[in-house]
C-alpha cells in the first residue's frame, strides 16, 4: 500500500518548469517551479500579491505563460478537450447569472463540464438543499461561495484547483468544504489550492509552497517546514527568584523561553520549580506553526 502511494505520487498530475508571467512590465512570477503528485493536497501560500491567482490561472488554462512550461494532467492546459472535462476549478471570484436558480446555475455548470452528476447529490454536499430554488443573486457571499465549490467538485474531478476556498465561509462551512475535499481525495484526486488560513494549510496539506513577491521561496511538508524552528514555554514568573533557564523574551507579562527542545526545558524548569516551592501561574508551550514561517519569509 505504502508503495503504491509512493508510485502514484510520483507520477506528476501538475507541472511548473521555470514559469515567469509578466503583466505588461510587471513581473508577477519568476520562475516558479514545482511539481504535485497524483493524490496530492499542495497549498500555495504565500503574501498578497505574491502570485498564487497568477500561478493558478496559468494552470488553468487562462493565461499563457510569458516564459516557461505548465502542464496538467501531463498536457497543455490549453487542450481544452483533454483537460477541461477532468479538471475542476473554483476561481477566486465568479461572475454568475444572478437570475438563474443554485439547480439550474449548478446543472448548466455541470452539462459544461462535460462530467456527470447529480444536482441533488452537490446541493446536499455543499448544504445549499434550502436554497435550490432560489436565484444566485440572492445568495449570501457565503452561500456563492459554496455554490462555486459545488461546481468545482461537480462529476468528481481528478484534478481540483481551489483558490481561495475558504474565504467568506463560517466554521462550519469550512468544515464541511474540507471533508468534502477529503472525500474527494479518498476517490484519487489531486488537489491545488491557495488560502491565506495557515492553519488549514497545516492540518490538511501533504506539501506546502510558500511565494513571495513572485519567487517560491520555501518548499517542503509541514514537518520539513518547521523543523528547526523553536518552540516556546510561557509562564508568569514568580518575583524576587532567578529562573534556572534564560528568559527570552517578556511578552504581555508572561516570561517566554523559546527553545529547540521543548521536552529537556520544561523539565528543567518544572524540576526547579518542584525543588523550590514555586508556582508557575499561566504555564503554557506552544509550538512552531507555519505562521512563523510566514513571519520570518515577510521579514526577509
Ligand atoms: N490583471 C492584472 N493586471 C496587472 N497586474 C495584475 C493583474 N492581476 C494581478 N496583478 C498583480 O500581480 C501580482 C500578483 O497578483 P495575484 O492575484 O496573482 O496575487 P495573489 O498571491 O493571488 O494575491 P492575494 O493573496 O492578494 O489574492 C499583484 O501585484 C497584482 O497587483
Amino acid at each position: 500500500m505504502a508503495s503504491n502511494r509512493a508510485e502514484a505520487a510520483s507520477t506528476q498530475i501538475v507541472s511548473v518548469e521555470a514559469l515567469s508571467y509578466s503583466y505588461g512590465r510587471f513581473s508577477a512570477l519568476r520562475n516558479l517551479t514545482l511539481h504535485v503528485g497524483q493524490g496530492e493536497l499542495y497549498a500555495l501560500l504565500g503574501t498578497n500579491g505574491a502570485g498564487k491567482t497568477t500561478a493558478l490561472e496559468c494552470l488553468e488554462g487562462h493565461r499563457s505563460p510569458t516564459s516557461g512550461r505548465v502542464a496538467v494532467l501531463g498536457r497543455s492546459p490549453l487542450d481544452r478537450r483533454g483537460v477541461r472535462p477532468r479538471v475542476g476549478i473554483m476561481l477566486q471570484e465568479t461572475g454568475f447569472a444572478a437570475d438563474l436558480t443554485v439547480v439550474e446555475t449548478l446543472g448548466l455548470a455541470g452539462r459544461l463540464s462535460g462530467r456527470d452528476d447529480d444536482v441533488r447529490r452537490i446541493v446536499q454536499r455543499v448544504r445549499l438543499h434550502a436554497k435550490s430554488d432560489v436565484r444566485v443573486g440572492q445568495l449570501s457571499g457565503g452561500e456563492k461561495r459554496r455554490l462555486e465549490f459545488g461546481m468545482a467538485i461537480w462529476g468528481r474531478p481528478d484534478l481540483v484547483f481551489l483558490d481561495e476556498p475558504t474565504t467568506g465561509l463560517d466554521l462550519s462551512a469550512r468544515e464541511d468544504l474540507w471533508d468534502a475535499v477529503a472525500e474527494l481525495r479518498r476517490d484519487g484526486a489531486t488537489v491545488m489550492l491557495t488560502t491565506h488560513y495557515l492553519e488549514e494549510a497545516q492540518l490538511h496539506a501533504d506539501r506546502i509552497g510558500f511565494l513571495h513577491r513572485g519567487e517560491l521561496r520555501r518548499e517542503g511538508t509541514v514537518t520539513e517546514l518547521l523543523a528547526g524552528l523553536s518552540s516556546r514555554i510561557e509562564f508568569l514568573a514568580p518575583r524576587g527568584v532567578s529562573l534556572p533557564l534564560p528568559v527570552t523574551s517578556t511578552v504581555n507579562g508572561l516570561s517566554r523561553i523559546e527553545t529547540t527542545d521543548v521536552q529537556r526545558d520544561m523539565a528543567i524548569l518544572l524540576r526547579w520549580a518542584d525543588l523550590g516551592g514555586h508556582r508557575l501561574e499561566r504555564l503554557s508551550t506552544s509550538t512552531s506553526t507555519l505562521d512563523d514561517v510566514f513571519r520570518a519569509l515577510t521579514n526577509s
